[in-house]
């Protein structure tokens, strides 16, 4: 099994509607830069369904594992299944994590995405191999986004989940990492830093250059 923590560094969230270039040709460029872990999310506005998603989710776990890093699927555990993926991203409203670790294998990586203490010891309770955990500060990029909690919500949370695996996300630039780790996250995970940089490389090094492989 990796280590999860390493790999939750530097985490690259997007899907085709996050950025108005090629998904592929940004991932790339990701990837070159050091991210540690992607997650392929591909939901909200003129987000693709079915074959065209399943297509495009191939693409991206084959160019991530050329670059050898694991490929996340965000809410659709059929199709983490169907193509193999390394793992799957779940909200408080998604499937659960029994019902997802009767159906996969068992170094599957299963993330759980929380807000405050109560959800965090639930996930840690439900067996989540690691909790995403925000919004830290004000986003725009997820529709239905709750209140932020800052970093006094890292830390707290992090006071409650222990040595649980904890990567921070919501409205995370260059800017914040310090301060986030500092509150006890493992890592940062970023849509529109990366995805909507002039150079996706250059953000996702500048990101990998702030957090020291621990
Ligand atoms: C998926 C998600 N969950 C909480 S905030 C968020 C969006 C993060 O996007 P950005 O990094 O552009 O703020
Ligand atoms: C809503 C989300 C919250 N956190 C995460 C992650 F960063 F992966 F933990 N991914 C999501 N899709
Ligand atoms: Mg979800």
């Amino acid at each position: 099994m990796m280590n999860l923590k390493r790999c939750l560094r530097v985490y690259l969230i997007m899907g085709s509607n996050n950025t108005v270039r090629d998904p592929l040709s940004v991932l790339e460029e990701a990837l070159k830069g050091g991210i540690t872990l992607f997650q392929y999310r591909e939901k909200g506005a003129n987000a693709k369904v079915g074959q065209e998603k399943k297509e495009l989710a191939m693409k991206m776990k084959r160019l991530c594992h050329k670059y050898s890093v694991p490929f996340i699927v965000n809410d659709d555990v059929l199709l983490a299944l169907e193509i193999g993926a390394d793992g799957v991203h779940v909200g408080q409203d998604d499937e659960i994590v029994a019902s997802i670790k009767a159906q996969c294998p068992k170094d599957f990586i299963i993330g759980v995405s929380t807000t405050n203490s109560q959800e965090a010891n639930q996930a840690v309770k439900d067996g989540a191999d690691y909790i995403g955990v925000g919004p830290i500060y004000a986003t725009d990029t997820k529709e239905d986004v709750k209140l932020p909690i800052g970093l006094e919500g890292v830390a707290e949370i992090r006071s409650t989940v222990g040595d649980l695996p904890i990567v921070a996300i919501g409205g995370i630039k260059t800017s914040h990492v310090a301060g986030i780790i500092q509150a006890g996250a493992d890592g940062v995970s970023v849509i529109s830093a990366i995805s909507q940089a002039k150079s996706p490389k250059i953000a996702a090094r500048q990101l990998a250059s702030l957090i020291n492989p621990s």
